[in-house]
C-alpha cells in the first residue's frame, strides 16, 4: 500500500485534473472519515434513508455507509419495452454512446485516473496493485473498443431477400427496455462497467446493484460517465442489501436481469423472476496438466497465479488441478508450494477473504482431509500479524491432495468439488489410462465456467476439448483458468441462461433479443393468384 500522504497528494491532483467528478477519496476512507454511498434514481443522487457501515477489510474499522425501493420501481416501470433506443427509434443514441465511450476511455487513460480507480478498488477489495490495475486497464480497453461507430456496428441488423418483389426480412437486435444488473464484490469495477455499458449500448435502461461492500467504485464510474456525456437518467443505481434488491426486482419486474454471483442466489433469482435471467454464476474451474512436461517454471507460475491471485477470489480461479503422473514426477507440487510461500499480506499478494471466514475454510479443509488418502499438500494455517476482522477470512494459500478414485466416489464428489471462494485448491493425480475418469469428473461438475488444458500435444487437447463444455477454455502450454480481458468472450456454457461479458457477441446475447421485421410493400398480385385455398 502507498503511504497515506502520497495517496492524499494523488487525490488532490486528481480533483484538479478531473472536472471534479470523483466523490470518494481512497486515501481518506477510514473509521474517522467513512465514505458515503449515494443511490441514483431518475438522474438524481440521493443519500439512502437507511445506512449500514461496512468494516474496513484491512482493520475492521467501519468505513463506508451505504432503502427505499419505490422510486426505483417507478423509474424502471416507466421504461418502454422498446427501450430508450433501437434501430428504428433514437438511432443517434448509438453514436452518442460511441462518443461517451471514447471520452470515458480517454479519461481512464489519464495516469491519475488509473491510479485513482486502482486505489479505490484496493481499499474495498484488497488485492495486489497489478490485479486491481488490470481491472482498470481492461475497462479502458473495452471503452476504446466501443468508441466511434462500434456501438452501432455491434447492434447491426441483417437482411434477407424475400419470396417476391417488395418483400425483405430484416433481423434486428432489439433491447429489452427496463433491465437489471447485479454484480458481486470481487471485481468492483470491471464487471459492472462492462455490463452496464453493454446494457446501454443496446438501448436498455439498467438498474445497477453492486455488492454493498464495494459499490462505491461503480458509483464513481457512473459519476465519471455523467461527466463524459452520459444522460444522468439513463442508469439507476441502488446500494443496500441483496435481499432488498431481490424484493425490488420482484416488484419492478425488469424484462431481463444479468446476475453475476453465487449459484445459490442465481437459482433463487431464476425462480423469483420466472426465468428472465442471464447468469454468470459460480465457478469450480479445472485445469488438466497433460502428459507432455515442458517449461515447468512457467506452468507452475501460471498455476499459482490462477489459484491464488486475488486470494483465490476470482470466479475463474483454479479450483482443481488434475496432475498427470509425469508432472507429479517433475515436482509440480513442490514448485507450487514454493511459489505459494512467497505470497504476503504486505503487498496483498494474499489478503482478506470477503465471503468465507477462517472457521468455514477450516471446516471445509477438515472435511476434505477425512477422505481416505487425502493430505494437506501445503498451507492450511490462518495468516498472522494483521488486523483483518474475524468476519472476513485470512488464510495461507492452501492445497489439499485428494486421490482421483476417492474424488469420484459419490460420497466425496460433492464436497471435493465445492467452490471455496478463497486461496484454496484441490490437487489430484492421474495416469494415461485414467484420462476417461478425469473427463468423467469434468462431466459431473455443475458449473462450466473456465478450464485449462495445459499441453501442446494436439491429440491430447483434442480429446479433452471434444468431451467438455466450459464456456471459456484455454488450451496449450500457456493455458490458464483466469483472465477475462476485453478481447475474448468470458462466461459459462452448457446452460441456456449462460451469459457472457466483454465482446460484441456477449453484449448482443445478454442485452438484446432478436426481432424480425418482414417488410412486404407490394406490388400485390392480381386475378388468378387470389384463388381461395
Ligand atoms: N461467473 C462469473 O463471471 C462470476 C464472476 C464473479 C464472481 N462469481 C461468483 O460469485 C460468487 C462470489 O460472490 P458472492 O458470494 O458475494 O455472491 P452473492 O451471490 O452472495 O452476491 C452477488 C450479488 O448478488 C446480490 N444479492 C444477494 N442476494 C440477492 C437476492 N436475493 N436478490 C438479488 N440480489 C442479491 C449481492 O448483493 C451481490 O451484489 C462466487 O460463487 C463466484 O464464483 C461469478
Amino acid at each position: 500500500m502507498l503511504a497515506a500522504h502520497r495517496l492524499r497528494q494523488q487525490a488532490h491532483s486528481l480533483q484538479r485534473a478531473l472536472s471534479c467528478w470523483c466523490n470518494a477519496d481512497p486515501a481518506k476512507l477510514s473509521g474517522a472519515s467513512p465514505g458515503q454511498a449515494y443511490n441514483l434514481v431518475n438522474g438524481k443522487w440521493h443519500m439512502p434513508a437507511k445506512s449500514k457501515t461496512i468494516p474496513d477489510p484491512m482493520n475492521g474499522e467501519p468505513f463506508i455507509k451505504p432503502d427505499e425501493v419505490e422510486p426505483f420501481v417507478r423509474s424502471l416501470q416507466a421504461v418502454p419495452k422498446s427501450g430508450l433506443h433501437n434501430p428504428l427509434k433514437n438511432p443517434e443514441r448509438y453514436t452518442m454512446y460511441g462518443a461517451v465511450s471514447a471520452r470515458a476511455a480517454q479519461e481512464m487513460g489519464k495516469p491519475e485516473v488509473e491510479d485513482y480507480f486502482t486505489r479505490l478498488i484496493q481499499r474495498v477489495a484488497p488485492k495486489h496493485d497489478a490485479q486491481a490495475r488490470a481491472e482498470v486497464v481492461v475497462t479502458r480497453r473495452f471503452l476504446e473498443n466501443f468508441s466511434g461507430d462500434q456501438v452501432r456496428f455491434t447492434a447491426r441488423s441483417f437482411s434477407v431477400a424475400g419470396d417476391h418483389a417488395g418483400q425483405t426480412s430484416s433481423g434486428h437486435r432489439w433491447p429489452f427496455g427496463p433491465v437489471a444488473l447485479i454484480t458481486p464484490f470481487n471485481f468492483p469495477l470491471e464487471i459492472p462497467a462492462l455490463q452496464v455499458m453493454g446494457a446501454l449500448f443496446m438501448g436498455n435502461k439498467p438498474l445497477v446493484h453492486v455488492d454493498h461492500r464495494v459499490s462505491l467504485v461503480a458509483e464513481e464510474f457512473l459519476r465519471m460517465l455523467h461527466a463524459c456525456g452520459m444522460p444522468a437518467t439513463d442508469v439507476d443505481m441502488i446500494h443496500g442489501s441483496g435481499k432488498t434488491v431481490g424484493r425490488l426486482l420482484m416488484q419492478a419486474r425488469p424484462r431481463s436481469t444479468l446476475f453475476t454471483g453465487s449459484q445459490r442466489v442465481a437459482e433463487q433469482l431464476t425462480a423469483d423472476l420466472h426465468g428472465k435471467v442471464f447468469l454468470e454464476d459460480a465457478g469450480f474451474d479445472w485445469k488438466i496438466l497433460g502428459p507432455d512436461v515442458a517449461e515447468p517454471d512457467y506452468v507452475a507460475w501460471q498455476c499459482d497465479q490462477d489459484a491464488y491471485a486475488c486470494s483465490g477470489q476470482k470466479c475463474s480461479a483454479q479450483s482443481i488441478l488434475f496432475v498427470h503422473e509425469n508432472w507429479a514426477a517433475a515436482g509440480i507440487e513442490q514448485r507450487l508450494k514454493a511459489l505459494a510461500a512467497k505470497r504476503k499480506l504486505s503487498d496483498l499478494s494474499v489478503g482478506p477473504v470477503l465471503t468465507w471466514t477462517n472457521e468455514r475454510m477450516q471446516a471445509h479443509m477438515d472435511r476434505l482431509l477425512q477422505i481416505p488418502g487425502a493430505r494437506l499438500a501445503f498451507g492450511g494455517r490462518p495468516l498472522e500479524g494483521h488486523a483483518i476482522p474475524a468476519c472476513y477470512g485470512a488464510m495461507e494459500p492452501t492445497a489439499v491432495f485428494v486421490p482421483l478414485q476417492q474424488l469420484l466416489s459419490p460420497e466425496h464428489f460433492p464436497i471435493a468439488t465445492t467452490e471455496l471462494f478463497g486461496p484454496f485448491q484441490v490437487l489430484t493425480e492421474y495416469k494415461d489410462e485414467e484420462l476417461p475418469r478425469v473427463l468423467e469428473a469434468t462431466e459431473r461438475l455443475e458449473a462450466h465456467l473456465t478450464a485449462a488444458v495445459v499441453s501442446n500435444d494436439p491429440l491430447f487437447t483434442q480429446k479433452v476439448l471434444a468431451n467438455t463444455v466450459n464456456g471459456t477454455t484455454y488450451a496449450g502450454l500457456r493455458a490458464r483458468t483466469t483472465g477475462a480481458p476485453q478481447n475474448h468472450w468470458f462466461g459459462p456454457a452448457g446452460d441456456p441462461r449462460a451469459a457472457g461479458i466483454g465482446t460484441p457477441e456477449a453484449i448482443r446475447l445478454v442485452w438484446s433479443c432478436h426481432r424480425e421485421i418482414i417488410s412486404d410493400v407490394g406490388p400485390v398480385p392480381q386475378g388468378a393468384a387470389l384463388a381461395t385455398t
